[in-house]
């Protein structure tokens, strides 16, 4: 049995406070633990240039008979693409948009039943990273990996069956569909199944992959300009597909236009390519470096669906894509291993599985 998401910070607890989660509909003014300044968000190095661009990350139709073209190009040019026409119903992206929002909608005391603890993946609590940054986020999420049906009974001791049907729906059909990204992306750099050996058996058969869902709620905020939601970050997976709703926050990071919007289109879905594709291509696909805003009026709503390997699969750049005069750019790295150095290196773990070559 391979290992599961769920042990892999066995060894890494972090101790965040969920105990002191504020109830944020009753705050006027923005607390100064909530304050961010320029200063707090410099983990990355990202240069504060305004938002001149009117460019933003392109919207890909799947019908469309060059869109494995296209999604290539936007994994290599901004690490980040939407999807019109994926074939996931409206009716099941509206299911689990009202899922998130009846869920934090409850009180604070019911969410905290269901709280995630130290050193588990799964449940109610501030994002994994917010024990890197001084100041706190303007958001609470609730992570799910394997079934719900334990936090979600305590969550809603009545209805939690039919929420659980909604989540195994979603994550079903976010598999295939993640599956069918990837493959096109990496079609389009004349890759195909054969030569990437763990994810090859037959294309119907996804049980080496695994995932987490990730529910994220941004409140209205009374000073949303000196407020993070959530701070600029890379997934740690394959490839992350995100659901917002109709409510701008999310921005991604290009080095030559700054941070960029990523305007909500109805029925569609946001797609980011996370470090581990980016160690596969061996770089030639961006992890994108992406953060979530909040705003003064109307409360946001994202779902993410963080999708990688089994724990014990080794992801190393594909042959074919290093150079033969060349290393690859990058050592081979399980996910779980990944997801460890993460928790401990942040915004460095890329890097410190890089083989640096000599110039
Ligand atoms: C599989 C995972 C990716 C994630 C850590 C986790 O174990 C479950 C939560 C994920 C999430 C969601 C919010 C942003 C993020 C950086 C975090 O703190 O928790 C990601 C993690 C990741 O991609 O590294
Ligand atoms: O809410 C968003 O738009 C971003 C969420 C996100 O980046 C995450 O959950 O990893
Ligand atoms: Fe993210």
């Amino acid at each position: 049995m391979p290992a599961m998401l769920t042990d892999v910070f066995r060894g890494h607890p972090i101790h965040l406070p969920h105990s002191h989660q504020p109830d944020f509909t009753s705050l006027r003014e923005l607390p100064d633990s909530y304050s961010w300044t320029p200063k707090d968000d410099i983990l990355f190095a990202a240069a504060p240039s305004p938002p001149t661009a009117v460019e933003t990350i392109p919207l890909i139709d799947l019908d469309h008979p060059d869109a494995a073209n296209q999604i290539g190009h936007a994994c290599r040019t901004w690490g980040a693409f939407q999807i019109a026409n994926h074939g996931v119903p409206l009716s099941l992206l509206q299911d689990v948009e009202f899922l998130t929002g009846s869920l934090f909608g409850l009180p604070v005391q019911r969410k905290l039943k269901a709280a995630r603890s130290d050193t588990g993946v799964s449940g109610y609590g501030v994002a994994r990273i917010a024990s890197f940054f001084n100041k706190q986020m303007w958001s609470e999420g609730f992570t799910i990996t394997g079934s719900p049906l334990n936090d979600f009974r305590k969550l809603w001791p009545q209805h939690h069956l039919n929420y659980c049907d909604i989540v195994e729906e979603y994550e079903e059909r976010m598999k295939k569909l993640a599956s069918k990204l990837m493959w096109l992306a990496l079609n389009s750099l004349g890759v195909s199944e054969e030569d990437v050996e763990w994810a090859s058996l037959n294309s119907a058969d996804l049980s080496w992959a695994q995932a987490a869902l990730q529910l994220n709620h941004y409140p209205v905020c009374p000073e949303p300009d000196r407020a993070m939601g959530l701070a600029a970050h890379t997934d740690s997976t394959l490839l992350t597909i995100l659901y917002q709703n109709n409510t701008a926050g999310l921005q991604v990071f290009r080095d030559d236009l700054g941070w960029i919007t990523v305007p909500p289109v109805p029925g569609s879905l946001v797609v980011n390519v996370g470090d581990l594709f980016h160690i596969l291509s061996n770089g030639l696909f961006k992890s994108v470096l992406h953060r979530a805003r909040v705003n003064q009026t109307r409360a946001r709503l994202s779902v993410d669906f963080l999708w990688g390997p089994q724990s014990d699969i080794k992801i190393s750049p594909v042959p074919k894509l290093v150079s033969p005069l060349e290393s690859p750019l990058y050592r081979s790295v399980t996910w779980k291993k990944y997801l460890q150095t993460k928790a401990t290196h942040f915004n460095k773990a890329l890097s410190m599985i890089r083989n640096h070559r000599e110039e």
